[in-house]
């Protein structure tokens, strides 16, 4: 439907500008004038000119400023740069000859940089028509008749990623199917594995409608035209409903406290020890976590998020192989007026996993400050242009027979554990969970610990997958007082509890720099040291989770941490330098502690090498080495930097 809009004064098109700012104007003829074939010769002998577009026919406004129109987005042009222009109709109006649409350059918020409102029912339409486009046909077609520019559209291209992305999701859906019915079965008939792949490959059609479903009930329900549109919301692999449906009775099923029982989580914190496992459900927090003026505080923060494109192709390519491990976003409950931007933030975050929250008992900031297009990625890597390769072939890695060999005590037999580098003393090769799924500490620092992959046939359940489960426990993402966000658990943990990875976008070491905030070098340290005299020797990556990530991007720095890092690897090959970094509890933690980690496990040489070169500033009258940050952990051992 048409929205209303200001005024429909056409800006001057780009080649018209371009007409307009040159010395010698650029004769514009109209190509209908009977002359107009006389004016087109080019003389032969002549120099060929630059070639230049043929600017619009110039038109005049004498508008009212104030004047509303109602309008509709009719067709979109997109040039070899990407840049759009939308042809425009405007109700109530035509000129003389018939014509009723201008062209118009992208309808774009300036000072936002989102794109309006009235983009929306043109934007839904042609993701419509591209996704009917991608369902219609497997084939990527990878070059075509037209010419290049036609070729390139914004259309084209997004259907080609998106039928890319689906072909992809088949295949692996395919490919583990096919894996598991050979391997059950070997004399199974064609005929019948065809019937079977048949069944297989509808229901991960199936799965994709019910989270394209899920993505738009969110979306439907958030009354903003500024609604959060996280990309990853719409973008899951295909997964299983039985383990979704479990999970979700497992949610809805808890008891949520009233107010009064969670009046403070200090207080639970307190009361809380290893044999009295308390949760807090989100459901009871969002209640105590209306900010003193949400209206003002929701619509400030609003500004941060824009009406994006709502799913990211590459995101959707990105998720993790084995797709039972994590559920589908299941369909939200229609939500009350007044919605905040925070619980549909939360609501959103916990779609992966146990509920996540977000608490600010410390000022009026409504939500932690993400860049705009912000996307979760719960699990897993994106990849940084050129490095795609490193997401290499899974056929590639390693697969065990299943049935006992991955029990926690006889790892040593599994197959998957070639090249598993985690010994103990006598060298036999060793699990490093115990049978509870806890992390046993056993692995040496830079060791990678080899899960279970997705070519092993052993089920979900494997004492050997770990990292790569669903997370189980319920956090809160919560400001505090010198440290920006951080984040908790709504329950107490055990030591040993494998809590989640980081994750966010891989990049190559040599691009990490001491600015960036959220990235880590994949050996488990932050990157602040711009001497780092690894970076850009070999192939050494980093995380950035700035604009990607998920709730680790806001565990803060501790001297006396209570998680620790290690390395592991499942669906992407052992030694490449890629390793997921997993986080575990190092000591019980009770309900409402912060989770921290220790940034630099190896400060003790940055400190000597500070003291060697003398390279030593001061912040607030401490003296700390260059590159450092002044810590504000407030542990008893707290060095007073990071
Ligand atoms: C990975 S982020 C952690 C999340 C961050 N607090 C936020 O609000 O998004 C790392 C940044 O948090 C802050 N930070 C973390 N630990 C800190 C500490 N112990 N003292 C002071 N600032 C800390 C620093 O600004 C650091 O660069």
């Amino acid at each position: 439907m048409p929205s209303s809009s200001k005024k429909p004064k056409p800006k001057a098109s780009s080649s018209e500008r371009v007409a307009r700012q040159t010395a010698e104007p650029i004769v514009v003829e109209d190509l209908d004038e009977e002359n107009s074939q006389e004016e087109m010769k080019i003389p032969t002998g002549m120099p060929l000119e630059p070639w230049h577009r043929s600017p619009s026919p110039f038109e005049s406004w004498s508008d009212q400023e104030d004047t509303s129109w109602g309008l509709k987005i009719v067709s979109e042009e997109v040039d070899g740069w990407g840049n759009v222009r939308h042809e425009t109709q405007w109700d109530g109006w035509g000129r003389q000859d018939g014509t009723n649409t201008t062209w118009k350059d992208e309808y774009i918020d300036d000072e936002l940089r989102v794109r309006l409102e009235v983009t929306k029912p043109w934007d839904k339409r042609e993701m419509r028509r591209r996704r009917r486009m991608a369902n219609e046909s497997r084939d990527l077609e990878l070059s075509t008749g037209v010419d290049i520019h036609n070729n390139c559209t914004r259309y084209r291209a997004q259907a080609y990623d998106e039928k890319k992305a689906m072909v992809l999701d088949l295949k692996d859906s395919f490919s583990a199917f096919y894996l598991k019915a050979k391997r059950r079965e070997p004399s199974l008939l064609d005929e019948n594995l065809d019937k079977e792949i048949e069944v297989q490959e509808g229901d991960a059609r199936r799965s994709q409608r019910q989270r394209k479903r899920a993505a738009k009930a969110i979306s439907s329900s958030v009354p903003s035209s500024r609604a959060p549109s996280f990309k990853t919301l719409s973008a899951s692999a295909s997964q299983s409903q039985t383990r979704a449906s479990s999970s979700a009775t497992a949610t809805t099923m808890r008891p949520t406290p009233t107010p009064s029982t969670i009046s403070s989580l200090t207080s639970i914190s307190e009361r809380s020890t290893p044999s009295n496992h308390r949760l807090l459900t989100p459901a009871a927090s969002s209640v105590t976590l209306v900010s003193a003026s949400p209206a003002s505080s929701s619509r400030r923060s609003f500004s941060h998020i824009p009406a994006g494109p709502p799913m990211s192709e590459k995101a959707r390519g990105k998720q993790p192989m084995r797709s039972e491990t994590i559920p589908p976003p299941s369909p939200l409950p229609s939500r009350p007026n007044g919605f905040s931007r925070r619980r549909a933030l939360a609501e959103e975050w916990s779609l992966w996993g146990a509920p996540i929250s977000i608490r600010n008992d410390v000022d009026d900031e409504d939500i932690p400050p993400l860049p705009r297009d912000f996307e979760w990625i719960e699990k897993g890597y994106q990849y940084d242009t050129g490095l795609d390769y490193l997401d290499s072939d899974k056929g590639f890695l390693m697969g065990c027979s299943g049935h006992r060999s991955c029990s926690t005590k006889a790892i040593g037999r599994c197959d998957c554990q070639g090249e598993s580098s985690c010994l103990d003393p006598s060298g036999r090769k060793i699990c490093a969970y115990d049978s509870k799924g806890l992390y046993k500490f056993n692995v040496l620092r830079g060791v990678e610990v080899l899960e279970c992959t997705p070519n092993c046939e052993c089920s979900d359940d494997c004492p050997n997958r770990v990292l790569q489960r669903q997370r189980d426990i319920s956090l809160e993402v919560f400001k505090t007082p010198q440290r920006g966000w951080g984040v908790r658990a709504m329950e107490m943990v055990e030591r040993g509890k494998v809590l989640g990875m980081y994750t966010g976008l891989l990049i190559r070491r040599e691009d990490a720099s001491d600015k960036m905030d959220y990235c880590f070098d994949l050996d488990g340290q932050e990157n602040l040291d711009d001497d780092d005299s690894d970076a850009g020797i070999g192939d050494r990556y980093s995380v950035d989770s700035e604009s990607k990530g998920n709730w680790t991007r806001f565990i803060n720095h501790s001297c006396d941490p209570n998680l620790a890092i290690y390395e592991v690897v499942y669906d992407l090959p052992p030694g490449q330098g890629t390793p997921y970094l997993a986080y575990a509890a190092i000591r019980d933690i009770p309900a409402g502690e912060e989770f921290t980690f220790n940034y630099n496990p190896n400060i003790e040489e940055i400190v000597q090498s500070a003291k060697k070169s003398k390279k030593f500033k001061t912040t607030n009258g401490k003296r700390i080495p260059a590159g450092r940050k002044e810590c504000h952990c407030a542990a008893q051992n707290c060095r007073g930097y990071f």
